[in-house]
């Protein structure tokens, strides 16, 4: 880790608990892992079903768990594979950072920036009530935008940069949405991982 991987800023929200930490990992560190999990991990790209119309989902996703618990959401039921060496470590990293311990990690692949990922919380039951979802960012840069689901003066956007780790946990999944919205700018390709506790 590098000299400024403590710097982290604590957002002052109601009803959540936000944490950004630019520099979880150095821009070296986060290009190495980057190439690494693009090339191996078993990438998949789910159909949704919205309105009774069939839709392939504007990413890739892959799902790895040290349990045989799948993950649903939207429709698509996820069965995890085992995890790797490389996601273990980085697991460990961020258990560590965040203070808890996690079961299963949701790889977003957005390839260009015609790949997206809509309005949503993270209120899945088999996450609990006010889960901790730990949030790895690597390779090209993308807005990720937040708002508050009933005050409307609470809309935000943060810039989620390679190597950074954000931290969503207090009742944020109850009353925040959260989105990667599209982008018209030539944006290359970045990986996202969420760690979180399925249990
Ligand atoms: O790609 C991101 O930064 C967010 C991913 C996300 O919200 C999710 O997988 O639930
Ligand atoms: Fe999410």
């Amino acid at each position: 880790m590098d000299l400024f991987s403590s710097q982290k800023t604590v957002f002052n929200l109601p009803q959540a608990e936000l944490i950004y930490i630019p520099h979880f990992y150095t821009p070296q560190k986060a290009h190495d892992l980057f190439v690494s999990l693009l090339e191996n991990c078993t990438w998949q790209q789910d159909t949704i079903t919205i309105f009774g119309k069939t839709h392939l989902q504007p990413r890739l996703t892959a799902l790895y768990a040290n349990n045989t618990k799948s993950y649903s959401y939207s429709n698509i039921i996820m069965q995890p594979q085992p995890f790797t060496d490389k996601l273990l470590h980085i697991k460990t990293a961020i258990e560590n950072e965040a203070n808890t311990n996690f079961t299963t990690v949701l790889l977003n692949r957005y390839r260009h920036g015609n790949d997206s990922n809509g309005w949503h919380a993270d209120n899945e039951k088999e996450l609990g009530k006010n889960p901790i979802i730990a949030s790895l960012s690597l390779g090209a840069s993308r807005y990720f935008h937040y708002k508050h689901r009933t005050i409307k003066t609470e809309r935000h956007k943060l810039l989620l940069e390679s190597g950074s780790l954000l931290i969503m946990a207090g009742e944020m999944q109850q009353f925040w949405l959260h989105q990667i919205p599209k982008t018209k700018k030539n944006v290359g390709e970045r990986i996202n991982l969420t760690f979180r506790k399925i249990v």
